[in-house]
């Protein structure tokens, strides 16, 4: 017991900071309490426990790896912890309450650009969810096996209409449908095989389908040999207060883009 004891120790020694991931308010309490203890952040949906450092969650993360990235990412944005810092992360993982401490040296940590994506979109983050997991479903499968791009803008849908024009009878017109809503997923990545962009609301409803954007690109710097879509993509995001969420046909890799930055980027086959 000494000996896991001490693997313990070392495991929160010399921390700049701890996480606490949806405390019950008497583990806050605890904490906040310790004599010495470093500064404690809080990342949860509400601040129940009304701690001085909150982090909100807009989604429960069921991958811990992911929950932890967004938590240290909204810490570092909001200025709590210094990038690099070293934390310690209390968490749930098989419980519904902390059963897990892991440490992060965050100057390891690989930015991911996940909490701007989810805070500096107008959109509701369950819908930012929503088509992330179309657009990932769509990488992994393709469309009738082969590889297939998608383009989905999200927020603020009346000015991407106003940076955009119709390139085909619009699908959705007149219809009252919601991303997240398997028939309409369905729909969606039928569609996809046909040019444009997909123009989606601030509450998921599907506002478009084959829009042809043109939004202001002066300035926008995308990593090299990405194409149009993507300049498309990354300028509207910095053109209104919309996100993007691009599927490469010649890659296969999801991007994500807030503010004419691209904010993530990941492998749909890891998904
Ligand atoms: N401004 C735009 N608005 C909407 N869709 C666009 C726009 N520009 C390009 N696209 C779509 O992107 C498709 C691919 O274009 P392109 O190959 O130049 O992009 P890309 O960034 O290289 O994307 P990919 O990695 O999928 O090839 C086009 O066929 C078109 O459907
Ligand atoms: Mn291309």
């Amino acid at each position: 017991m000494s000996s896991l004891g001490d693997l313990y120790d070392d495991i929160v020694e010399d921390v700049d900071a701890v996480f606490l991931f949806s405390p019950s308010a008497s583990l806050f309490d605890t904490v906040v309490g310790d004599e010495g203890a470093p500064p404690v952040v809080v990342v949860s949906a509400e601040n129940t426990v009304g701690a001085e450092r909150f982090v909100e969650l807009p989604l429960e993360f069921d991958d811990v790896r992911d929950r932890v990235r967004f938590g240290i990412e909204g810490g570092i944005q909001r200025e709590y912890v210094d990038e690099g810092a070293v934390v310690a992360c209390a968490t749930k993982l098989f419980d519904d309450t902390v059963d897990t401490v892991v440490r992060v040296n965050t100057g390891e940590f690989v930015r991911s650009g996940v909490y701007s994506l989810f805070t500096d979109s107008r959109a509701d983050p369950s819908v930012i969810r929503a088509v992330l997991e179309v657009v990932i479903e769509l990488g992994k499968k393709g469309q009738k096996g082969k590889p297939v791009g998608a383009l989905f803008v999200v927020g603020d849908a009346g000015k991407v209409m106003n940076k955009s024009r119709s390139l085909s009878y619009n699908p959705f017109e007149k219809s009252h449908v919601h991303v997240g809503d398997p028939i309409v997923n369905v729909m969606l990545k039928e569609f996809s095989r046909l040019d444009g962009a997909f123009v989606i609301s601030d509450s998921g409803k599907i506002v478009s389908a084959y829009r042809y954007l043109e939004p202001n690109a002066e300035g926008v710097d995308i990593p090299k040999g990405l194409g149009t879509r993507h300049m498309a993509a990354a300028s509207i995001s910095r053109d209104t207060n919309a996100i993007s969420i691009v599927l490469s046909e010649s890659d296969g890799l999801v991007r994500a883009f807030a503010g004419g930055e691209i904010a993530l980027e990941l492998d749909p086959e890891d998904y």
